[in-house]
Parts: C-alpha cells; sequence; structure tokens
C-alpha cells in the first residue's frame, strides 16, 4: 500500500530565503520538496532550473520532486540528475515518445514520473506509461501558476489509476489544502503537493499532519 507522501511546493515560498523556507518544511514534517521547474514554453512562466536546484541540494536530504514543465523533457534530464533531482516528473504532452523519456530518466538514476494536464484523458497514461513509470501525477490546476482554484473533476482520473494500479505513486498537485484534500485521498492519491496553504499556514506542521492522516485512512480501503 503506497504511505502518504507530502510534498510541499517551493513555488509559493519567499524565493530570497529558499534554503530556510525549503527546510522549514521538512522540520514540519514534509516528506519530498516539490521543485516547479517551468520553462515559459510549455507553460506562460518562468521559475527556477538545475542551477538553483544544485544549490538547494546541500541544504536537505530531503527528496527533491522535479516537476518539469518544460516543452522539452529529454533535454534537461542530465542537468536535473547532476543537480540532485530525484524524481523526474515530465509532461506527458510534451513528448510523442513518454517510454524513452522514462527509461532516459531511469538511465540517469532518478525516479520518473509522468504528469498529465487536466484536459488529458487517463487513457494517456494507462498501460506502458503507468507500468514504467514510478508515478503518475494528475493536475488539479492547469500548470503555470501556484494559488489557483482546486480542479476536484480531476481525482476520478487518479481513482481509474488506483483501482488499476494499487501499488503506483499517484500525485496530486494544484490547490490542494484542508478543504480540498477529502476528495483527492479518497480518489487513492497518496502523493499531496502544496504550495499556497502550507507557504501561508501559521503552522504546517498541523496541516502536513492532517494530509497524512487522510491519505493513509483512504489507502486502507486499498489494502492487497
Ligand atoms: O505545478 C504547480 C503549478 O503549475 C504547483 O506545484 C502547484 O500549483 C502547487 O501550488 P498550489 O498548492 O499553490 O496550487
Ligand atoms: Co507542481
Amino acid at each position: 500500500m503506497p504511505k502518504a507522501i507530502i510534498a510541499p511546493s517551493v513555488l509559493a515560498c519567499d524565493f530570497a530565503n529558499l534554503q530556510a523556507e525549503a527546510t522549514r518544511m521538512v522540520k514540519n514534517g514534509a516528506d519530498w520538496l516539490h521543485l516547479d521547474v517551468m520553462d515559459g514554453h510549455f507553460v506562460p512562466n518562468i521559475t527556477m532550473g538545475a542551477p538553483i536546484i544544485k544549490c538547494l541540494r546541500p541544504c536537505t536530504e530531503a527528496f527533491f520532486d522535479c516537476h518539469m514543465m518544460v516543452a522539452d523533457p529529454a533535454r534537461w534530464v542530465e542537468d536535473i540528475a547532476q543537480a540532485g533531482g530525484n524524481m523526474y516528473t515530465f509532461h506527458i504532452e510534451a513528448t510523442k515518445d513518454p517510454v524513452s523519456v522514462i527509461h532516459l530518466i531511469h538511465k540517469h538514476g532518478m525516479k520518473a514520473g509522468v504528469a498529465l494536464k487536466p484536459g488529458t484523458p487517463v487513457e494517456a497514461a494507462l498501460g506502458d506509461v503507468a507500468e514504467l513509470a514510478d508515478m503518475i501525477l494528475i493536475m488539479t490546476v492547469e500548470p503555470g501558476f501556484g494559488g489557483q482554484k482546486y480542479k476536484e473533476e480531476c481525482v476520478a482520473k487518479a481513482l481509474t489509476l488506483r483501482q488499476r494500479y494499487p501499488h503506483l505513486d499517484i500525485e496530486v498537485d494544484g490547490g490542494l489544502a484542508l478543504d480540498t484534500i477529502d476528495s483527492s485521498a479518497q480518489a487513492g492519491a497518496n502523493v499531496i503537493v502544496a504550495g499556497t496553504s502550507l507557504f501561508g499556514a501559521p503552522n504546517p506542521h498541523e496541516v502536513i499532519t492532517t494530509f497524512r492522516n487522510k491519505v493513509n485512512e483512504a489507502q486502507k480501503q486499498w489494502i492487497q
């Protein structure tokens, strides 16, 4: 049974104090750090790349969950691996050959995630992709910006995946908060990305603990 993993998105942090903000979340119980890489082509925004990840790497042992919102996913695999990325999650919409990108990511010693935009049907990830990937990311907002409204309709994709792949890591990303976590947890997502709701929380430890408890409780229905 996949365990609950809470991954704060540093997109919502004060980038002028990235080290302190990232380590604060780890101290408050975060399992992973979700690093949103945007190239200004796949999405209409630019955030960070390998140089920032390289600087952050020595600051924490945390697992770096790199969400690659880039037009050429294969192009950045080596750079992110060398910078210290652990999970390389690319968008299925950005390539005609997701299987070869997954193999390239594994060749560079990282776990491979495959992300689906809200408008992409779950069928795109079924079969080879879900069987080869280490994680599927179901976007619950249009990629490109934090602080957007959660799209609950997207989590039906997570349920389809959970019913077929009981041991797969399924991540949700976009608008996750105390008032939206239930539908994602109930749909079988076990990796929870949250930016605004965690970096804006007076007590992030409490929110992280609530997210974790909701996921672990929901996962019991899939015990094999
Ligand atoms: O991938 C992303 C946006 O493209 C971010 O990870 C996501 O939006 C998290 O931020 P928030 O919790 O504020 O929605
Ligand atoms: Co993200």
